[in-house]
């Protein structure tokens, strides 16, 4: 099988687009080019692909709106040139993705909504009930509430992490040149364009320089965003969006742009970083129902087959699950914090919104933040 072909059955897609792309060189958006690649994702929809965009492009069309010609240097300058820019972009791409049927919605995430455990359950949890109704989310960082800690800084890494936080199959980044060359090739035009690497290769980052004039990162961001990425088991993709029909034919399992393949699945990864989770906060007792549906079925949780709840946990922590006989028989993160729990064990999940006034989500511990032990 080519490796290609990982593109080819990727269901769950995250799509960056850089500024360098999508402001014409710095002449504000490039109206065409949005319609072409929303043209483009339209078709995957079509075929059952999911898509999350993270776009970028907010800084620069604001410098456009506002007749500026340099990238401003400080922070709350910047921060007014997104919040400007921001409306244009989100309204470009809205018209677009309408002209297809399809809806669209605009996310804006700062570091601390990835890092924070109980705000990345309620990013992920909201990001999938817009997959789930068939709307692609538009992701871009929240420009005016960062500081230079908090701030993601280039979008490449907020690309990954949003492949990590939804175990995408792949993270397609599409940028102003056809992938990463042994060298930057606006500086040395004798450099070639590598097709295939692993996405641990320490290698690569020796290769790869900083951006241009409007994007942020350059390449060395896309390649450690690959590093990223493949860590949930996410193939990256970085390739050219002045390519026609790039995103068609790269999930065609045409061989364009360059590939950094992962070592593991997304499924194996995201096992494997739950149970890196050594710190548990409490315990939920299990009924022999529940022991057998988690074992024989892979289901989720349900309040219903919890009899006892110890310990201090707030939502998204980490607990074990043992039964009765006190085996422990999972661990997962839990989407109820402690007090809440104990109100709703051994009820249907029905009941939920009545005993608790709110409904986080219907399962106690989703099967995707469940692994067995
Ligand atoms: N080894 C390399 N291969 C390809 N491009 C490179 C390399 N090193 C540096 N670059 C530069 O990275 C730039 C793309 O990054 P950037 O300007 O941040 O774009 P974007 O806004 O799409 O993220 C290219 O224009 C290119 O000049
Ligand atoms: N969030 C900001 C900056 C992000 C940025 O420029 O990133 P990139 O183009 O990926 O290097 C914006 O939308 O302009």
């Amino acid at each position: 099988m080519s490796q290609r072909d990982r593109l080819a059955r990727a269901k769950r897609v995250v799509v960056k687009i850089g500024s360098a792309l999508l402001t014409n060189d710095g002449e504000g958006l490039d109206l065409p080019a949005i319609s072409a690649w929303v043209n483009q994702m339209a078709v995957l929809r079509q075929q059952g692909v999911e898509l999350i965009l993270v776009s970028s492009g907010s800084v620069a069309e604001g410098m456009s709106r506002l007749g500026l010609v340099e990238r401003p240097s400080t922070l709350h300058e910047l921060q007014a040139a997104a919040a400007v820019g921001q409306m244009g972009l989100v309204q470009a791409y809205e018209s677009q993705f309408m002209r297809h049927g399809l809806r669209a919605a605009q996310i804006l995430l700062t570091h601390d909504d990835l890092s924070n455990r109980k705000r990345y359950l309620n990013a992920r949890s909201a990001v999938k009930a817009l997959l789930d109704l068939g709307v692609v989310p538009i992701i871009n960082e929240n420009d005016t509430v960062v500081t230079d800690e908090i701030k993601f800084g280039d979008n490449d890494t907020l690309g990954a992490l949003v492949a990590n936080l939804l175990e995408a199959d792949a993270l397609v980044i599409l940028t102003d040149q056809e992938g990463l060359y042994t060298a930057d090739p606006r500086s040395n035009p004798g450099a070639t364009l590598i097709e295939e690497a692993w996405a641990d290769d320490p290698e690569l980052a020796a290769m790869a320089g900083d951006g241009g004039r409007l994007g942020r990162g350059g390449m060395i961001t896309k390649v450690r965003a690959a590093g990223l990425a493949a860590r949930s088991g996410a193939t990256t993709l970085v390739a050219s969006g002045r390519q026609p029909d790039v995103l068609i034919r790269a999930t065609s399992g045409e061989s364009i742009g360059t590939l950094f393949l992962p070592k593991d699945t997304p499924w194996a990864a995201r096992k494997r970083w739950l149970a890196g989770h050594l710190q548990t906060r409490g315990t939920l007792v299990l009924d022999d129902g529940a022991v057998r549906v988690l074992r024989d079925k892979h289901s989720s949780l349900l309040s219903v087959g919890v009899c006892r709840v110890t310990g201090r946990f707030r939502r998204g922590d980490m607990v074990q699950c043992v039964s009765e006989e006190g085996e422990l028989i999972a661990k997962g993160l839990v989407n109820y914090d402690h007090e809440d729990a104990l109100k709703i064990l051994g009820q249907p999940s029905g009941m939920i919104e009545s005993l608790l006034g709110y409904v986080a989500d219907p399962e106690l511990i989703n099967r995707d933040n469940l692994v067995l032990v």
